[in-house]
């Protein structure tokens, strides 16, 4: 009878702890739920089904656009300031090309470049700046919109770009808006997306703001009168200005401006000098030298071959 009695007993007593720590276990989920639904209350529902990670409003996904760009592909983003002309009114660039500027936005893509290593080529002028991501990159896995949110600072690279704007200029951050445009591209698109930056861009562009600025500055005439004078010339009619009337041949003009800046990496040796003691000697200097990556600037031309041929590894072949 006895052990009839502590049987039965035993049996309720497991019964009950059975049922609290079930009763527990619900409350603890409730309420790891309730806290999240005050937190992110979209992210949560309150189903108890075995889809409980889900949130009901999960189905909006189903109209998002795949912007995962192709595999094997490059991946070209631009950044270009926005209303720059503005802003270089305002803080008084020197006409045409100031060097501040420029070097600001070179130090920029380095750092961009330092950060993102999968960038294997940058180039910039003006207000702007193209980098190139290696067709193999994963990052941010090759969603277009993690790197391209015009008007935001969510994009990684944004962000990055605005982490290293700020400390140097934070008016110049602040009126860096960016408005970028997104290509996955061939090798040979690569390359004609950087020729067409170089050519129309840069060369175009500074050939007519030379010109144009001689003849205000050093003409006397006013903005107006130059353009004027410039309507309908062509870039031989505008050499001719230059050389004939100011003496200036714009060959031998700043490479920095005629042909705009092109980062890439570069293996360079570098020593450095260590101190270490050998046994039984005294402790002394020894160098050591380390083959080590580093961001590289060229103001040279890159819409020939002679920049790839000397530099093959930057762009694979299409056929890779
Ligand atoms: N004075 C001077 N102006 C510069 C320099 N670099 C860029 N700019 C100005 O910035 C402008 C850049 O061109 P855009 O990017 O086409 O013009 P934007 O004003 O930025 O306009 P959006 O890009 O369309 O927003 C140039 O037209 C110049 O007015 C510089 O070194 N000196
Ligand atoms: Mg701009
Ligand atoms: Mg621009």
């Amino acid at each position: 009878m006895c052990v009839v009695v502590v049987f039965f007993l035993s049996i309720c007593v497991l019964n009950f702890l059975f049922r609290s720590t079930l009763m527990l276990m619900k409350f603890c989920t409730f309420g790891g739920r309730l806290r999240s639904f005050f937190v992110n209350p979209s992210a949560c529902s309150f189903t108890t089904s075995s889809n409980m990670a889900k949130s009901k409003f999960e189905y909006v996904r189903n109209f998002e656009t795949d912007d995962t760009c192709l595999r094997n592909c490059y991946i070209v983003v631009r950044l270009d300031g926005r209303n720059f002309h503005k802003f270089a009114e305002q803080h008084k660039f020197t006409k045409p090309n100031d060097n501040r500027a420029l070097g600001l936005m070179t130090q920029c893509a380095r750092s961009v470049m330092g950060e993102l290593e999968d960038i294997v080529i940058a180039y910039g002028q003006s207000d702007e700046f193209s980098f190139v991501f290696k067709r193999t990159t994963t990052l941010f896995k090759r969603r277009a919109r993690y790197r391209v949110t015009p008007h935001t600072c969510s994009s990684p690279v944004v962000e990055v770009y605005l982490t290293f704007f700020l400390p140097l200029s934070l008016l110049a951050a602040t009126l860096m808006d960016v408005w970028s445009c997104k290509r996955t591209v061939s090798r040979y698109g690569a390359l004609t997306h950087l020729a067409f930056r170089q050519t129309d861009e840069c060369h175009v562009n500074n050939l007519h703001n030379t010109v144009f600025w001689t003849l205000v500055q050093r003409g006397g005439l006013t903005t107006t009168q130059a353009d004027e004078r410039l309507k309908g010339t062509l870039a031989a009619d505008k050499n001719e200005i230059l050389f004939s009337e100011f003496d200036i041949n714009y060959n031998n003009e700043s490479a920095l401006h005629k042909k705009g800046t092109t980062l890439i990496w570069e293996k360079r040796d570098e020593t450095v000098t260590k101190r270490t003691k050998l046994p039984n000697e005294e402790e002394k200097d020894v160098p050591v030298t380390r083959t080590r990556r580093r961001v590289q600037a060229h103001h040279c031309d890159i819409i020939g071959d002679q920049f790839w041929e000397e530099h093959p590894d930057i762009l694979e072949d299409d056929n890779c």
